[in-house]
């Protein structure tokens, strides 16, 4: 369990915590790029993707550092509901609507790993879980002694129970510790079958950031911040297995009356 403390950020508008995501993103990106060929990156559902869009589709400064190089970039999901890909309810397609159908050609396109479409209606989503962490492997896993995918960014939602990915707060899979990739069947938020990244996954990746705005987040925020009362919610169990590799971009409204020791500036 790492000691350091995540980092938090907030802005006084969800206009002005994309402009400095961005950033953030790239600098991700451009280390990543440095090390090897590709951007290994998780994206969650939910309100994510609209400000990821917002971020990643602003015009850049003209530096390579401010490009995004999305030919480079292979982007899997944090977690994702078994349902078709285009399904209201797919994370895939939310994905697509906000950012990837928007990319401008000239900046490449990045490979997409969606789940597998052929076993969203199965009654147990544990095969599409099993397919997800082969797709896994097959980019992560090059040799045998790979225990973890290792993600250069992962980037989460949290939602107003605490929930992450789709672990949930009390849930089994919170204590998941071989599989990569595990299988949910009674989510408490609809749809009930879905797949998810696991803890040890998230808190493995060399660099995490939530992203959580609005007044409907400040009550959770209060309790995963405050180390007693909220200790077991998923996202707080991110903040102690990440440390200061987890940061959280938040809007004023999200951390009203949050107290925390350690509230940075990009
Ligand atoms: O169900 C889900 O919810 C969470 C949180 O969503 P938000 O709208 O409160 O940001 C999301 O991160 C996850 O990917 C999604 O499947």
């Amino acid at each position: 369990m790492a000691t350091a403390q995540p980092n938090l950020f907030s802005f006084p508008s969800t206009d002005a915590l994309a402009e400095q995501l961005r950033p953030y993103v790239l600098r991700a990106q451009n280390a990543a790029l440095s090390r090897h060929d590709s951007f290994r990156i998780a994206v969650s559902g939910g309100s994510l993707p609209t400000v990821l869009a917002r971020a990643l589709l602003a015009p850049s400064n003209g530096s390579p550092e401010d490009t995004p190089q999305f030919a480079k970039w292979h982007i899997f999901f944090a977690d994702e509901r078994a349902v078709p890909l285009d399904h209201d309810d797919s994370n895939y397609r939310l994905l697509k609507d906000e950012l990837l159908s928007k990319i401008p050609a000239e900046l490449g396109a990045p490979v997409v790993h969606p789940i597998d479409a052929d076993h969203v209606n199965d009654d147990d989503p544990q095969e599409l879980a099993d397919l997800y962490q082969e797709d896994l492997m097959r980019l992560f896993a090059a040799k045998d002694s790979v225990k973890l995918p290792i993600f250069d960014l992962i980037l989460l939602g949290c939602g107003p129970d605490g929930h992450t990915c789709s672990l949930f707060p009390g849930h089994e899979l919170l204590r998941e510790k071989d599989s990569w990739v595990a299988a949910e069947t009674n989510s408490p938020k609809p749809p009930p079958k879905r797949i998810t990244l696991t803890l040890p996954v998230v808190t493995s990746a060399l660099n995490v950031a939530f992203v959580a705005t609005g007044a409907g987040k400040k009550d959770i925020l209060k309790a995963i911040f405050d180390h007693e009362e909220g200790r077991d919610l998923p996202s707080a169990l991110v903040n102690q297995g990440g440390g200061d590799k987890v940061s959280w971009f938040t809007d004023h409204p999200a951390v009203d009356g949050v107290s925390f020791p350690r509230r940075g500036s990009l």
